[in-house]
């Protein structure tokens, strides 16, 4: 069978590369070069992208192997009817792999098409790096390689404002446009770059905050053969999501004319403020995610499809974001409301095959950022602790009963059955080694003390220690999701 690329017409080839995307992963596959496609279709952006792969091992060769281009497949509820929507990608003109071809990288900060640079590297992406130099061609952390990819561009073009840069960042951390310009003038300052280049980034560049929702399911590993049957064509890259989409974008409007993704059917938001958006997608959605699937795989569901079916498990979700988590959030209750209906809708979208264990990646960063802020607002409001939340918790630490292997950190669950549990390896080690102790109390105080895990010692929340103590001793004697019921 052909490939795309032999299949399908690059409709857009002429295209002006206006876009540098740092990432070549499934979300902004299916997000952000799903949107400009749609403003390339309909003649309003007339701009391509061009990816960069953030670290040493990526895919870019595969993007270039099919010309840059795939297929993307939404799938999901529509006012309650079943939907499907293909589309060929092609708004990717070519991939770049850095660490292979440096030149063809730095010359991207000398063109004069670019306008936008797009980012997804991960949570532990934007993070400031000890002994990053501007002598290095590529810098450790992104916000160094991001600050010298600028310094360079403001030399090249001799400072001009004209030829600015806006940043688009969707990183799910806090205030990602900031923390990212925060550390870029770090390595400025570090680096003793002139002060007139720190003028160009606050004069010529923008660093939005912004905030992104789409539930992206990746390769469909099971249907590849009968999509590709369908399709005509074979596609390595091919990628699958939900129909819904949202980018809430904190910039000037001046750049909603510059970069038109709005006048398209994608769903995107210019505000003066994405910090109401964040919270609340990011406690309900993220939150409801990882406060369950750690349970949910422990009792023996593979997808988060399952769980919801799960009667059980669908009255503990409900409990838990509307009981728990919607009361700490300051916004309007009935578009809390609709927001977590319409979660719920998602969630069981019989379409997606969300994986528990891709999601359950990177879990105690995850719980710390999307999950412990609900809990200790709940605590500091009400004067008790959510008892789901803290059930979560408890779930957390059963999942990460770990021990090393040669491939990997491995748990077992309830069902016998051998799992890989991925995070940062000093966190596995940790998990390792304090599983060995058997005195449930001093286990879960020396977890919830350590300060490397969640930024604070959790030992100090009045309470917490004893109340996961507890659910944990009846996760272990009771079963997980026996224990659940009786919450
Ligand atoms: N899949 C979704 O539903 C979804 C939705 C919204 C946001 N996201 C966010 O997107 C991120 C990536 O998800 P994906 O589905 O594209 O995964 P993916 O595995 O397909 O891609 C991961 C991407 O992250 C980059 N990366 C990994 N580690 C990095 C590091 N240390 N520094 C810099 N870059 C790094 C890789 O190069 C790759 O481009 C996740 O962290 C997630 O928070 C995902
Ligand atoms: O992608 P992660 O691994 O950061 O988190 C897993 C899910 O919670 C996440 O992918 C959501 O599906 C997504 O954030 C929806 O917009």
């Amino acid at each position: 069978m052909k490939n795309i690329k032999d299949t399908i017409q690059k409709k857009n080839g002429h295209l002006k590369e206006k876009v540098l995307q740092f990432g070549e992963g499934n979300f902004l596959r299916a997000f952000v070069d799903w949107m400009i496609d749609e403003a390339n279709d309909e003649r309003h952006f007339d701009g391509s992208v061009v990816i960069v792969q953030p670290i040493e091992r990526g895919m870019v060769d595969r993007i270039n192997d099919q010309n840059g281009m795939y297929t993307l497949i939404m799938r999901g509820l529509e006012n309650g009817e079943k939907t499907e929507k293909v589309k060929a990608i092609t708004s990717v003109s070519r991939g770049i792999n850095p660490f292979e071809d440096y030149e063809g990288y730095m010359a991207m900060a000398e063109s004069g098409d670019l306008q936008v640079i797009v980012s997804n590297t991960t949570e532990a992406g934007i993070s400031y790096v000890e002994g990053d130099k501007l002598e290095d061609p590529l810098p450790k952390a992104f916000p160094a390689k991001i600050c010298k990819f600028l310094y360079h561009r403001y030399k090249h073009f001799d400072g001009d404002k004209e030829r600015g840069i806006l940043l688009l960042p969707v990183e799910l951390i806090d205030n990602n446009g900031g923390e990212l310009e925060r550390i870029v003038k770090q390595y400025a300052s570090e680096w003793n770059l002139e002060p007139a280049f720190i003028t160009w980034l606050d004069e010529a560049c923008s660093f939005a905050n912004t905030l992104v929702d789409r539930i992206v399911t990746g390769y469909p590993r099971d249907e590849v053969e009968a999509y590709s049957e369908k399709f005509g064509y074979e596609d390595n890259l091919m990628v699958t999501s939900e129909v819904f989409n949202l980018w809430v974008i904190e910039a000037d409007k001046k750049y909603a004319q510059m970069f038109p993704i709005q006048k398209t059917s994608a769903n995107v938001i210019w505000t003066d403020d994405a910090r109401p958006y964040k919270k609340r997608k990011v406690r309900i959605l993220n939150g409801a995610h990882t406060s369950t699937v750690l349970s949910a795989y422990l009792s023996g569901f593979d997808f988060v499809g399952q769980f919801i079916e799960d009667a059980d498990y669908n009255t503990y979700l409900k409990a838990l974001i509307f009981d728990e988590i919607i009361p700490t959030i300051d916004l309007p209750d009935d578009e809390l409301k609709a927001f977590a209906d319409a979660v719920f809708e998602r969630f069981g979208n019989p379409f997606i095959k969300h994986r528990l264990l891709d999601i359950s990646l990177n879990s105690v960063s995850k719980f710390t950022a999307r999950c412990l802020p609900s809990l200790l607002d709940y605590k500091a409001e009400k004067g008790v602790l959510p008892v789901r939340m803290t059930y979560a918790l408890a779930a957390l630490l059963k999942f990460y009963d770990v021990k090393e292997e040669e491939e990997g950190f491995f748990g077992v669950r309830e069902n016998g059955e051998k799992y890989p549990v991925k995070d940062d390896r000093k966190n596995l080690q940790f998990f390792e080694k304090i599983w060995q102790e058997k005195d449930i109390t001093i286990l879960v105080e020396r977890i919830l003390a350590n300060k490397d895990l969640w930024y604070q010692d959790l030992t100090e929340v009045e309470g917490l220690k004893e109340a996961v103590t507890t659910h944990l001793h009846n996760i272990l004697t009771l079963g997980t999701k026996e224990m659940l019921k009786s919450l």
